[in-house]
């Protein structure tokens, strides 16, 4: 395998560095009037601009060029018709397959994959119905008015974040919440506000080994018994989403309340599946096929359109362009959407549990900079908290925007006539402020005394991706998830990394079991694994009260 380095694309790349980085933002538009009008690429409902990035027409071609030289065009392939990519785990990467048409076609390891996630569906769509309409009742005969998913990682932020941002389309009067922490105030706050007789429980785990799910569900199950009095009323108040059939009924919930996905879906890719159960209760099976239909359209267009115009492959090579050849450290996401605020959350295990690897696929270290670090809040509170540093500090933090025409709703009624467009005003009153910037002449020219201008003065020159969406549907949800799952898929592919693995997960997890002991035994126990680990165990256990 060839390092991505040292082929003639990447120095071409690293020797058109050295021209553009030098160029501001004003002079690049300046210079090519058909700037904007090139610098456009529409997926779906997806419009992007990013004419406001440090890159001239041949920066694209560059760039595009190294992903054909990565190969990922045969990896598009290679991943969509059901090769074994994730090679530490021998295993196919088929989250697409999550979405396809009933009529599509897709045998994988002499599995009829459409046919199973099209099974799956149905019967995740029977359930929500009978649930929404209030045929499927609690064990006291009441129907249920809240959904609480207990899951962390992938089986809790994909389904959390779709929740948040679909919830104004819940329309069967039922609401959701989301457990994931070992803390237990995570799970001791929702079931102080919630009613068991009207509660469902959904057990979401892939494994159904994981330690912070189990415990929760353990802790969930307990209190619904003694509320309800009666152990039978697990059955009517506990459903499991899982691959792991046995494990869920040893847990004790039936395995026909069990929604089933398969070890092709990773964790952070799942909640267009039996994972997102929750939310098709909550919004319902129409909706839902609507979202999944998103997905689709976007997997679509990363499959066939050339890459100068593949919003996922674009963007993900001007993640690289930053990440490899300016020194970028993070990556700002600043949706202009409360209804997005878990987005930033979600993205970083989507990309950081992916890409954030320092081995090759074949186990050899690389050499570049790999995994972007994805941060961000919504527009516009963090235009009052942390803009600042995107403005005028010293580090070079590239940032996706992205707004909507149109709000679910507007607050006209309330007397708040305009807010959205306000909203809108904000977001776009940021990207150009973030490339053009203001001059210490121009400020001084204000009249700003000498002493301030340079205080004052907005380098500018800071890139930013616009992407703006008519509205945030079901739909364009699943586009926009879509997308960024794409832009991920495509930096592993130029990377040569396995972005389906996460080894880097498990040594921690382990030695959290083997730490517990020692916090909790009546008697002081040897065995923590470095001396600042053993001095901090005595402590704690100090503090607790217990024996040192
Ligand atoms: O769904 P589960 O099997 O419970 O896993 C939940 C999460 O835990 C793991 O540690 C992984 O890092 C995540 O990728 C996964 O989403």
């Amino acid at each position: 395998m060839t390092d991505i380095t040292e082929t003639a694309e990447w120095s071409a790349l690293a020797e058109h560095h050295a021209e553009v980085s030098v160029r501001h933002l004003r002079e690049l538009f300046a210079e090519d009037p058909e700037r904007v009008g090139r610098m456009n690429v529409t997926a779906a409902d997806l419009y992007l601009d990013y004419s406001k990035h440090r890159v001239t027409a041949e920066t694209v071609r560059l760039l595009t060029a190294l992903a054909g030289a990565a190969g990922l065009r045969e990896r598009i392939e290679a991943m969509l018709t059901g090769e074994h990519i994730n090679v530490s785990e021998d295993r196919a990467v088929l989250h697409t397959a999550l979405r396809l048409p009933r009529d599509a076609r897709l045998v994988v390891d002499g599995q009829d994959v459409v046919r199973d996630v099209h099974e799956v569906l149905d019967r995740m769509a029977a359930f929500s119905d009978r649930v929404r309409s209030g045929e499927w009742t609690g064990h006291t005969g009441k129907p249920i008015r809240t959904v609480v998913n207990i899951g962390i990682g992938g089986s809790d932020l994909g389904p959390a974040m779709a929740y948040e941002a679909l919830r104004d389309y819940a329309d069967a009067g039922i609401t959701a919440r989301f457990v994931s922490n070992i803390d237990p105030a995570d799970i001791t706050r929702v079931l102080d506000e919630v009613d068991p007789e009207q509660t469902l429980f959904i057990v979401a785990s892939k494994t159904f080994g994981t330690l912070e799910t189990l415990t929760n569900a353990k802790v969930a199950r307990q209190w619904l018994v003694e509320r309800l009095g009666d152990d039978k009323a697990v059955a009517r108040h506990f459903v499991a989403v899982s691959t792991n059939a046995e494990r869920v009924a040893e847990f004790g919930i039936d395995t026909d309340n069990m929604f089933g996905f398969w070890d092709w879906v990773g964790g952070r890719y799942s909640f267009d599946g039996a994972i997102g159960l929750s939310l098709m209760v909550v919004v319902g099976p129409e909706r839902f096929r609507e979202m999944l239909a998103g997905f689709h359209a976007m997997d679509e267009h990363f499959r066939t359109a050339p890459f100068e115009e593949n919003m996922p492959v674009l963007m993900a090579m001007l993640g690289v362009w930053y990440t490899d050849f300016f020194g970028a450290q993070t990556h700002a996401v600043l949706p202009y959407s409360q209804r997005l605020a878990r987005f930033p959350a979600y993205l970083q295990q989507l990309t950081m549990e992916s890409n954030g690897k320092s081995v090759r696929a074949d186990g050899v270290p690389v050499i570049a900079q790999t995994g972007e670090i994805f941060w961000g809040e919504p527009g516009t509170n963090g235009q009052h908290a942390f803009y600042q540093l995107l403005h005028q500090g010293t580090r070079l933090v590239p940032a996706d925007f992205i707004g909507f025409a149109e709000p679910f709703r507007d607050a006209a009624a309330e007397g708040g006539e305009g807010m959205h467009d306000l909203l809108t005003a904000n977001l776009l009153a940021q990207t150009s402020a973030l490339a053009f910037g203001k001059t210490a002449d121009e400020i001084a020219a204000e009249g700003t005394p000498a002493a301030v201008v340079p205080h004052k003065v907005m380098p500018g020159n800071r890139p930013t991706s616009t992407i703006l969406a008519p509205k945030l549907t079901p739909s364009v949800l699943g586009q926009l998830v879509a997308l960024y799952e794409h832009i991920t898929f495509t930096q592993g592919v130029v990377w040569g990394i396995d972005s389906f693995d996460q080894w880097g997960v498990e040594l921690g997890k382990v030695m959290a079991n083997q730490l517990t002991p020692a916090l909790t035994a009546q008697e002081p126990q040897d065995g923590a694994p470095d001396p600042s680990t053993a001095a901090l165990v005595r402590r704690y256990r100090a503090l607790r009260g217990r024996r040192v």
